[in-house]
């Protein structure tokens, strides 16, 4: 029997928790099943209770304390240890049918998607390892405001290429929070940020202004590591942008979806991207009605 589920995630408060919260609710509301798995052992509340949570596992305060580590190191040693133990994760998921959506709210610290190869082996047991076999996609969400800064919005879009390129699972790029640049950002200018390439840095909005009020842009303006916000406006920052960019449009790999959790129809637009990534449909049986349903329905005829 298949299994099917999303990993959501992306860099601290992006909108991971909350877009999971709104998947939720959606599913419930469109009478289809999902079971969730909070894989945050430093998430607190929740909109949702989650049916499975890493906290029952290993919990991240108790890491810290016992093992004299930061949150960070505390993370990573509470994800090794969930790695010697996916018992854990097999008993409570192997039982679900293919109905399920099973989704996994992740972390937001970027070092789990960038350089350990923790979610790697974490993603292959799911999908993978025989044990499970989940047709497995992850969402990965960047906060739509860092369009407002080029430079942020590369280093995003790098660190999302690098998730994709270390998973190897289906992947879908979201951008979230796009209530927050609506009236901000015209519809024409974000076109642009939804296939990103080198041409956004060309006619970054900022540097175009400064060459207009006759600052030299093309000069750096000190090399002092210390002296940040003159390294930034340089123009050595700007060919490493450049670089960074170049690398993304000769992938191109990334794209983005558009996401405002607030908004039932954006979040069903993304469970449809999900559903179809994963196939979720072409393996579900035709649902009869119950007698009781059946009977309403003719009645209101
Ligand atoms: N305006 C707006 N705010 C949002 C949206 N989604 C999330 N937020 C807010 O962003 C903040 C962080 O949201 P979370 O869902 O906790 O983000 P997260 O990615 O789970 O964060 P971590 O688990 O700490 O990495 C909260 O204050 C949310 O209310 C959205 O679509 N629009
Ligand atoms: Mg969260």
């Amino acid at each position: 029997m298949s299994k099917y589920g999303v990993m959501v995630m992306g860099p601290a408060g992006a909108g991971k928790s909350t877009f999971c919260a709104s998947l939720i609710t959606h599913l419930q509301l469109n009478r289809r099943s999902c079971f969730y798995v909070n894989l945050d052992p430093a998430a607190e509340s929740f909109e949702h209770p989650p049916d499975l949570d890493i906290k029952d596992l290993i919990s991240l305060e108790d890491v810290m304390e016992e093992m004299g580590l930061g949150p960070n190191g505390g993370l990573i040693y509470c994800f090794e240890f969930l790695l010697e133990n996916l018992d854990f994760l097999t008993e409570a998921l192997e039982s679900l049918t293919e109905e399920y959506l099973i989704i996994f709210d992740m972390p937001g610290q970027i070092e789990l998607y960038t350089h350990v190869p923790i979610l790697p082996q974490l993603a292959k047991f799911l999908s993978r390892s025989g044990a499970l076999d989940i047709r497995l996609c992850a969402a990965y969400l960047l906060e739509a405001t860092f369009v407002v800064d080029r430079a942020k919005f590369f280093s995003g879009t790098l660190s999302a290429m690098s998730a994709m390129i270390m998973l190897e699972v289906p992947h879908l790029n979201i951008l979230s929070k796009m209530d927050l640049v609506k009236g901000q950002v015209k519809k024409r200018d974000f076109k642009k940020f939804i296939t990103p390439d080198t041409s956004l840095l060309e006619d970054d909005p900022e540097i175009v202004a400064r060459r207009k009020a006759g600052e030299q842009v093309d000069d750096d303006q000190s090399t002092d590591p210390q002296d940040r916000d003159a390294i930034m406006r340089g123009a050595s920052f700007r060919r490493l942008n450049t670089a960074v960019a170049s690398l993304i449009e000769d992938f191109s790999m990334v794209s983005y979806l558009k996401l405002d959790a607030s908004d039932e129809d954006s979040v069903a637009s993304i469970l449809s991207y999900i559903d179809d990534c994963i196939q979720y449909h072409e393996a579900q049986e035709p649902k009869e009605l119950k007698d009781e349903e059946e009977v309403g329905d003719y009645e209101d005829e």
